[in-house]
C-alpha cells in the first residue's frame, strides 16, 4: 500500500514548461504551439534533477495539449525513469488565450498601450485583449486536438477569470480526486494556467493574482492531507526557491526588460 493510501502526505508538483521560442523573443504566446528552446530543454532536465533530489517521484502526470508542456514533461519523466506513469493531456491546462496579442512582442504592446493598460491586460483578473482574428480562430477550432470539442470551448480570447473558470473544474474533478489516491501528482503546464490553479488552491485575492508570476521550469510543491482540500502551506514551496524567485521577478518585468537569452541555442548568423 502506498504512503498516500496509508494516510501520509500527498504532493502536487506544479511545473511551468521550459523556455519556449516565444519566451526568448519576448512575445505573448497563448495557444500558439511553439517549441522549447535548447535552454528550455536544459531547464526541464534540471527540473527532473530537483524532483529526484527531493524524492518526488510522480505517480501520474498532467499536461496541456501544447507541445512545450508535453515536451517538458517528457524530459522530466525521462530523467526520473518514470516515462511509464499514466498521463492525461487536457486543453483545460492550456495557456491563457491571449487573442489579438498572441505573437506580439510584449515591449511593443507596452509602448503602444502604456504601462497601466499593459499591466491590466496582462495581470488583472478581468483585463481582456481584443479577440483572435476570425480566420485564426476558425483554424484553431479545426485543429484535430480541438475539433472534437464544442466550438465555444476554443475561445477567441480569455481574461484571467475566464481561464480560471476552465481550470477550476480540472482541480475539483480530476486532480483533487487523484491526489486522494496517489502520493505525487505532477502538473506540467503554463504560466497563466498554473497561476489560475494557484489562485484556486490558495484562494488568492485580486491583488495577489496580479502580483503572482510563475517562472519556467521551477517546481512548486504543494502538500495536502488525506482530504486534498486545502494545501498545508499556502503558496506552496519552491524546490529551488532562490532561482525560482529570481525567475518570477524576470517574468514580472517582461515587456520592460530584454528577455533572457536562449544561452545554449546555436548562434544565429
Ligand atoms: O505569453 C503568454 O502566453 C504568457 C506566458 O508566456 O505571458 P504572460 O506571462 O505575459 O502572461
Amino acid at each position: 500500500m502506498s504512503e498516500a493510501r496509508c494516510g501520509g502526505a500527498r504532493s502536487l508538483v506544479l511545473v511551468r514548461h521550459g523556455q519556449s521560442t516565444a519566451n526568448v523573443e519576448g512575445r505573448f504566446t497563448g495557444w500558439a504551439d511553439v517549441p522549447l528552446t535548447a535552454r528550455g530543454r536544459e531547464e526541464a532536465l534540471l527540473t527532473g534533477e530537483l524532483l529526484s533530489r527531493d524524492g518526488l517521484l510522480p505517480d501520474a502526470v498532467h499536461t496541456s495539449v501544447l507541445a512545450r508542456s508535453i515536451s517538458s514533461a517528457d524530459i522530466v519523466l525521462a530523467g526520473l525513469d518514470r516515462q511509464w506513469i499514466p498521463v492525461r493531456r487536457t486543453w483545460r491546462l492550456n495557456e491563457r488565450q491571449y487573442g489579438a496579442l498572441a505573437g506580439r512582442r510584449k515591449s511593443e504592446v507596452l509602448a503602444e498601450v502604456g504601462p497601466r493598460r499593459f499591466d491590466r491586460l496582462r495581470r488583472s483578473p478581468h483585463g481582456r485583449p481584443g479577440p483572435l482574428p476570425v480566420h485564426e480562430l476558425a483554424r484553431l477550432r479545426a485543429d484535430p486536438r480541438y475539433a472534437p470539442l464544442p466550438p465555444e470551448v476554443v475561445p477567441a480570447v480569455e481574461s484571467f477569470a475566464d481561464m480560471t473558470a476552465r481550470v477550476a473544474p480540472y482541480w475539483a474533478d480530476v486532480l483533487a480526486p487523484q491526489l486522494r489516491a496517489s502520493s505525487v501528482v505532477l502538473v506540467v503546464a503554463h504560466g497563466n494556467s498554473l497561476r489560475a490553479l494557484v489562485a484556486v488552491l490558495d484562494v488568492l485575492s485580486g491583488r495577489e493574482i496580479a502580483e503572482l508570476n510563475i517562472p519556467t521550469a521551477a517546481p512548486l510543491r504543494y502538500d495536502f492531507d488525506a482530504d486534498a482540500l486545502r494545501p498545508l502551506v499556502r503558496g506552496g514551496v519552491y524546490l529551488d526557491a532562490p532561482t525560482a524567485l529570481a525567475g518570477a521577478e524576470r517574468v514580472a518585468a517582461e515587456g520592460r526588460t530584454e528577455p533572457s537569452p536562449a544561452v545554449s541555442d546555436p548562434p544565429t548568423t
